[in-house]
């Protein structure tokens, strides 16, 4: 049995990401929840013909009553997909999500830790810089945090990647890897050009703009939908390629399955510690390599150009406090 829960499964990248995940043969229970609309995707998804058996789940009606909808999603997950959250309008900063989106991400890891501590947690709730964090605090709180199977989840960063150099190199968008690090929002996402494959060598100014476009690729969506929302299915496309990474690699055994994703650093001492050495950082998105059970090894930072290594001293100041918020968040509430 491969239990896949989607929490914040009714929303704009909820629907896709479920719908995409109701197509991976490898999942074979599909449990989505949210505070509305979960068992009407559920019912429509339910009548494809594919493996997953598909349930939809709510919070109970009533304001004190225990979280049987939350309960019964999460039990027995394998992996779990967080999307629940506001998303951007016009005008904003991933960071002005916190205010609401920290205590939605909190609430959903304490039932997380309670019901489903084993499973694999992907976050796409933002700031991702530091709602992964805020999932680790409560986890951590509960003494259950396994940080080889937390993983905020950037991998629209590359699939943007991919797509704006294949338009300029010429290559198939689809064979195109590059590793983008750092973290997930503005000046913290860092694409390095440099380790482009296949290989290809930009102009400075191509550098310079490409750079720009996947740190600011996000934006370009944000202001196209002019207030009705950010990124939906680019995004449900790039968690569904993540979770099936996952996956392969635990379900199946595929080894050395390599991806990106911004991860705490003890998930692997040896590749963690160095990047520590060079960011003094706790969480850093970097290249990893996934196994049975999560990430197998963290690959240092290496031979970055003169403008990556500028790039890299740009985002450690802001992913440190994007950080040290998320992390504050669950130190100071009393209740937990
Ligand atoms: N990591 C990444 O690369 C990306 C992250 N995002 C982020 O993903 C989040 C979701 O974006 P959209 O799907 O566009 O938003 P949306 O508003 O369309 O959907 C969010 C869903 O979460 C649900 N929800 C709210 N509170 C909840 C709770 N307590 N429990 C369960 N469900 C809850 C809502 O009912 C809604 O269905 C946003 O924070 C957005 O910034 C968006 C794009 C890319
Ligand atoms: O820009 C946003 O707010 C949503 C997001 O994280 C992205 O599209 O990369």
């Amino acid at each position: 049995m491969v239990k896949a829960v989607i929490l914040g499964a009714a929303g704009g990248i909820g629907q896709p990401l479920s719908l995409l995940l109701k197509l991976n043969e490898t999942v074979t229970e599909l449990a989505l929840y949210d505070i509305v609309n979960s068992p009407g995707v559920a019912a429509d998804l339910g009548h494809i013909n594919t493996p997953a058996k598909v349930t939809g789940y709510l919070p109970p009606k009533e304001k004190n009553a225990p979280n049987d909808g939350l309960k019964n999603a999460l039990t027995g997950a394998h992996i779990i997909i967080i999307p629940a959250g506001v998303p951007r309008k016009p005008g904003m900063t991933r960071d002005d999500l916190f205010k609401i989106n920290a205590g939605i991400v909190r609430d959903l890891a304490t039932g997380i830790a309670q019901y489903s501590p084993k499973a694999f947690i992907l976050i796409i709730s933002n700031p991702v810089n530091s709602t992964t964090p805020i999932v680790a605090e409560v986890l951590k709180k509960h003494n259950v945090f396994d940080p080889k199977k937390l993983f905020g989840v950037t991998t629209l960063d590359l699939v943007r990647a991919s797509t704006f150099t294949g338009e300029i190199s010429g290559h198939d968008s689809r064979d195109i890897r590059v590793p983008v690090v750092g973290g997930h929002s503005g000046i913290t996402i860092i694409p390095l050009l440099s380790k482009i494959s296949p290989s290809y060598s930009f102009s400075k100014e191509q550098i310079d703009s490409l750079t720009n476009r996947i740190q600011y690729g996000g934006d370009e969506v944000v202001k196209a939908k002019d207030g009705a929302g950010s990124a939906t299915l680019s995004m449900a496309q790039a968690g569904a390629r993540f979770a099936d990474a996952i996956l392969k690699a635990s379900v199946k055994g595929e080894a050395r399955l390599i991806e990106v994703s911004y991860v705490h650093l003890d998930a692997d001492k040896d590749g963690g510690d160095k990047i520590r050495a060079t960011v003094g950082l706790d969480y850093f998105s970097s290249t990893i390599e996934l196994g049975t059970n999560g990430i197998t090894k963290i690959h240092p930072l290496e031979n970055l150009t003169a403008f990556e290594d500028s790039l890299l001293k740009a985002a450690i100041p802001e992913l440190r406090e994007n950080i040290n918020k998320g992390v504050a968040f669950i130190k100071e509430d009393s209740k937990l």
